[in-house]
C-alpha cells in the first residue's frame, strides 16, 4: 500500500484530504508544518508527499531540495493557488512531479497519485537499467562524437582529473561513467555527488563523513562521499553550483588528499580520482567571483567537451534509433522507425534538452504508437514549429560565419548546409566560391 505525506498549515484541509486518499486505500499521514514534515520523512519512506507552495516555516521550493535530498524516489505534488501557478511550474523544473490547483478536485487528486505512483515505478527500474552498466552507452559518427571518443580513450586510464563540459541533458555523466569504467579504478566506486541538491548547512558532513553526536540529528556515524569513492571516482555533478566556502574546503582536500569527518580529530587518508561536470562556463563564473580559479585548474587538468546534440545534426537519427531499440525492449514492442516527417523534424529541431529530452520524446512516443512507424501525432507539436532559425543568412556580415557554422554541423555536407541556410545546393556553391571558404578533404 502506497504511504502519502500530506503538509499544509490548513488542519481542516489536511483532514479532507487525508479522507479522501484513506477511502481509495492510501497509508496518509499528515502535518502541518515543515518542522514536523522533516523529521516525518527522515524516520519514514513516502511514495508521494503533497504540499502546499507557501508553508509559514519554510518555502516550497526548499522542500523540493530538502526532500529530494533525503528521499530522491519520492513524487512530489505541490498543491496551489491560481496566483502561484508560475512557481508551480518552476516547482516542476527543480523535480516536482506536477501540480495542482486549489480547490481540489477529488478526481484529479486519485488521477494524479496513480500517475505519480506509475511513474516512480518506472523510473527505478529504468534506473537500474541504465546505472548498472553503460550497455545503453552510443557513441555517435560525427566529427565532435568521434573526437570525444578519441579523447575519452586518451584520458581515461590516466590519473588526471577531468572536467566535462556540455549543455544540460549532453551526456555528461554517461561520459564521467565511461572515462571511470575505462579507467585502472573500474572495480571501485562511481559516486555521483549532485552539487547542487545538498543543503549548505549538511555539505561538510555529506562530503567529508561526521562522527555520532557530533550536531543534532548525528545519530550515528557517517561516511562522507569523499571516502566512499575510495579508490574509485567521485563525479562532481554541477560544480558551479558549490558554495564559495565548499570551494575552499574541497581545494584543500585535494591538495592535502585526506578529509577529517566532522566532529573528529582523525585524518583519514583518500585515494579519490574526480571528475566534475559543468553546464555552465566556469571561467566567467570566476570573473562574477562565484568561482575559484585555483580550483578551476585543480579540476580542469583535462577538459572534455559534449557537443549539444542540434551541433552534431549526423548523430541525430542514429541516437533516436538506439532511443528506440532501448524503449522497444523496455516497454516490449516492436516499432520499426520514425516516418519521414518526424525524421526531418528531429534533424531541424534545435533540441534544447539534448539527449535526455530526445531519450524522453521517443519513449513516450514508442508507447503510443500504433504502427510500425512512428508518426507525427505522437511527437509533441513543438518539433514541428519553424525553428528561429539562426542559420538563416540575414546581412552579408553574418554570412560567412552562419555558412561556417553550417557546414561544421552538418560535419561538411553541403546538401544539408545548404537546407540549414535555407538556400540551395548550386547558391551555397557560389558563396563558397565568392568568400573563399574552403573545406576539408
Ligand atoms: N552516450 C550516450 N549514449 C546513450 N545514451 C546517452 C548517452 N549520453 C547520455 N545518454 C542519455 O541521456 C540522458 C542524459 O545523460 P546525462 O545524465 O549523462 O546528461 P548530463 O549532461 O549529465 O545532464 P545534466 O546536465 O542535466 O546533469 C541519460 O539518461 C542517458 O540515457
Amino acid at each position: 500500500m502506497a504511504k502519502i505525506l500530506i503538509i499544509d498549515d490548513d488542519v481542516t484541509f489536511c483532514l479532507m484530504l487525508k479522507a479522501l486518499l484513506e477511502k481509495s486505500g492510501y497509508k496518509v499521514s499528515s502535518v502541518f508544518s515543515t518542522a514536523e514534515a522533516k523529521r516525518k520523512i527522515e524516520k519514514q519512506n513516502f511514495e508521494i508527499v503533497f504540499t502546499d507552495l507557501r508553508l509559514p516555516d519554510t518555502s516550497g521550493m526548499e522542500l523540493i531540495k530538502l526532500i529530494k535530498k533525503k528521499a530522491p524516489k519520492t513524487q512530489i505534488i505541490m498543491m496551489t493557488g491560481y496566483a502561484d501557478i508560475a512557481t508551480a511550474i518552476e516547482s516542476i523544473k527543480k523535480g516536482a512531479f506536477n501540480y495542482i490547483p486549489k480547490p481540489l478536485n477529488p478526481d484529479e487528486v486519485l488521477n494524479l497519485v496513480r500517475e505519480a505512483l506509475d511513474q516512480a515505478e518506472g523510473v527505478a527500474s529504468e534506473e537500474n537499467q541504465d546505472y548498472s552498466s553503460l550497455s545503453g552507452y552510443f557513441e555517435g559518427v560525427s566529427r565532435p562524437a568521434q573526437s570525444l571518443k578519441e579523447y575519452i580513450d586518451l584520458v581515461s586510464p590516466t590519473p588526471m582529473s577531468v572536467l566535462i563540459v556540455g549543455e544540460s541533458g549532453t551526456g555528461k555523466e554517461y561520459a564521467a561513467r565511461k572515462v571511470h569504467e575505462l579507467s585502472k579504478r573500474a572495480d571501485k566506486p562511481f559516486v555521483a555527488v549532485d552539487c547542487g541538491a545538498i543543503p549548505s548547512e549538511l555539505v561538510a558532513s555529506e562530503f567529508f563523513g561526521h562522527v555520532k553526536g557530533s550536531f543534532t540529528g548525528a545519530i550515528s556515524d557517517k561516511t562522507g562521499y569523499f571516502e566512499a569513492a575510495s579508490g574509485g571516482t567521485l563525479f562532481l555533478d554541477e560544480v558551479g553550483n558549490l558554495s564559495y566556502n565548499t570551494q575552499i574546503q574541497l581545494l584543500r582536500v585535494l591538495q592535502e588528499r585526506h578529509v577529517k569527518p566532522v566532529g573528529s580529530n582523525q585524518e583519514i587518508p583518500i585515494d579519490v580520482r574526480v571528475i566534475a561536470a559543468t553546464n555552465e562556463d566556469l571561467l566567467k563564473a570566476h570573473e562574477k567571483g562565484r568561482f575559484r580559479e585555483d580550483l578551476y585548474h585543480r579540476l580542469n587538468e583535462f577538459q572534455l567537451n559534449i557537443p549539444p546534440l542540434r551541433e552534431r545534426k549526423t548523430d541525430i537519427l542514429l541516437y533516436a534509433n538506439h532511443f528506440l531499440e532501448q524503449a522497444n525492449s523496455y516497454l516490449q514492442k516492436s516499432v520499426d522507425g520514425f516516418d519521414e516527417n518526424v525524421e526531418r523534424a528531429f534533424i531541424d529541431y534545435h533540441w534544447p534538452g539534448n539527449l535526455r529530452e530526445m531519450k524522453n520524446i521517443v519513449k513516450r512516443a514508442t508507447l503510443l504508437a500504433r504502427g510500425k512507424f512512428i508518426t507525427k501525432k505522437e511527437i509533441p507539436a513543438e518539433l514541428f514549429k519553424q525553428n528561429s532559425d539562426d542559420f538563416a543568412l540575414f546581412s552579408q556580415t553574418n554570412e560567412v560565419q552562419a555558412i561556417q557554422r553550417a557546414l561544421k554541423t552538418t560535419d561538411y555536407n553541403k546538401s544539408e548546409a545548404a537546407r540549414l541556410l535555407k538556400i540551395d545546393r548550386k547558391t551555397l556553391y557560389n558563396k563558397l566560391k565568392y568568400y573563399n571558404i574552403s573545406l576539408p578533404d
